[in-house]
């Protein structure tokens, strides 16, 4: 065997690569691949636990151990970064612990057949294990897989699994469930789960059926009435670690701008006033009717920042900003801030690649990349968070 069939790194979609750019599935880091593509596992090659691996489409990483995983991660990041001419010192990345996940959308068929969808297909994986999810949620698959049964659904059901203050919130989208034997079913189900909310939506938006007490999701030590569905980092400990990356970019600079700020994450966290820009009417709502209660100075404003990004005037009223855009990035809003003169940025970003798109039009506009926090919070996946250290060069 040659130095050529030994796997160098993992590809962004998680296959090994040999040194000679050969990409050969489920392979790790320091395995050996002969001509026939057998693998002899190498240091960082583990039997992957669950029993459902390859085929659920929820992991696509788990024959790597937690060294390698974070090289992926290192190496995306760069990579992305490179495609760009650009580089920076990158953390190691935090990761986030199995069974820890408590934010999941699982499909269900009128079988009852609940769980992932298979990699690149659209049938289901019918879950009788997960190594991802968090016990509260996993624990619902079996009892859902029999309430969906009763309910016999006409179309394919995706069901949005939340861990809340309260309990666990189910929202069932592609069915509304009639008649009096439904709804005790219904009723049934979220007592004997000691739900904490349960809704459907069957595309005219969310009819609630159960909710005992509003249902609160606790940010910065604020609870924020939670809408069904609504973004939330994937697991708590990812949320504290990006958290605590933003502090630590912020400090205790006294007026802050958190631009896609969702329900308040790093709002509600941050010591000094913040300025609060979100789209989404139910979150940006939300994280107001919160603020105003627990007296926080948050300055809540509903905007599409796509359309309408700050302006540089706006973003240098403030002495650091705080970014979180969705997969597509933040590219109108990093032209304004690189002809800003806005001092600190924390950039969070779930995608490398749009990351690296947007902070190149920011270094060309004078800022610096201090350094990048990746965080791991989708355990055994492809999916790279991070959280981005930014000032300006002068
Ligand atoms: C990655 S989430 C971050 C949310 C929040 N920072 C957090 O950590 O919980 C991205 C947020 O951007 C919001 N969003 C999407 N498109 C937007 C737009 N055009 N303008 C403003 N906000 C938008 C989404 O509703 C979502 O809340």
């Amino acid at each position: 065997m040659t130095e050529a069939s030994t796997i160098v790194r993992v590809a962004a979609r998680g296959e090994g690569v040999t040194a000679d750019g050969r990409h050969v599935p489920f392979a790790a880091p320091g395995d050996r691949v002969s001509e026939n593509g057998a693998i002899e596992a190498g240091p960082h090659h583990l039997v992957p636990p669950c029993r459902h691996f390859p085929q659920c489409g929820g992991c696509q990483l788990q024959h790597l151990d937690d060294a390698a995983w974070r090289q992926f991660i290192v190496d995306r990041i760069a990579g992305g970064l490179a495609a760009h001419g650009l580089s920076a010192e990158i953390r190691s990345p935090v990761l986030s612990p199995p069974r820890t996940r408590r934010r999941a959308t699982l499909h269900a068929e009128s079988s009852g057949r609940i769980g992932f969808a298979v990699e690149k297909s659209h049938a289901i994986v019918d879950l009788a294990e997960c190594h991802v999810l968090a016990p509260e949620l996993f624990a619902l698959v079996a009892p859902l897989r029999r309430l969906i049964h009763k309910l016999r659904p006409k179309r394919r059901l995706d069901i949005h699994l939340t861990l809340a203050d309260q309990g666990v919130d189910v929202l069932i989208n592609g069915v509304m469930p009639e008649g009096l034997a439904a709804a005790e079913a219904i009723t049934a189900f979220a007592e004997a789960n000691r739900l904490a909310r349960m809704a459907f939506d069957e595309g005219y938006g969310p009819e609630t059926r159960w909710e005992p007490d509003a249902v609160t999701i606790t940010l910065g030590g604020v609870p924020v009435p939670l809408p069904p569905a609504s973004f939330l980092q994937a697991t708590s400990e990812g949320e504290a670690a990006l958290v605590e990356a933003v502090r630590s970019i912020v400090g205790d600079t006294p007026v802050v701008a958190d631009l896609f700020a969702g329900l308040g994450t790093f709002a509600l966290a941050l010591p000094g006033r913040v300025y609060a820009a979100e789209a989404g009417r139910e979150a940006i709502m939300a994280l107001k009717a919160a603020a105003g209660r627990s007296q926080r100075a948050v300055f809540t404003e509903h905007r599409d920042l796509y359309r309408r990004p700050l302006t540089p005037a706006e973003l240098d009223r403030f002495g650091a900003i705080v970014i979180d855009p969705p997969r597509a990035g933040a590219k109108e809003q990093a032209q304004a801030l690189a002809a800003s003169r806005a001092p600190r940025l924390a950039y969070v970003s779930c995608n490398p690649s749009s990351f690296a798109r947007d902070v190149k039009v920011m270094v060309d506009g004078g800022w610096r990349i201090d350094w990048i926090q990746p965080v791991g919070q989708f355990r055994w996946s492809t999916h790279v968070e991070l959280a981005a250290s930014l000032s300006r060069a002068s």
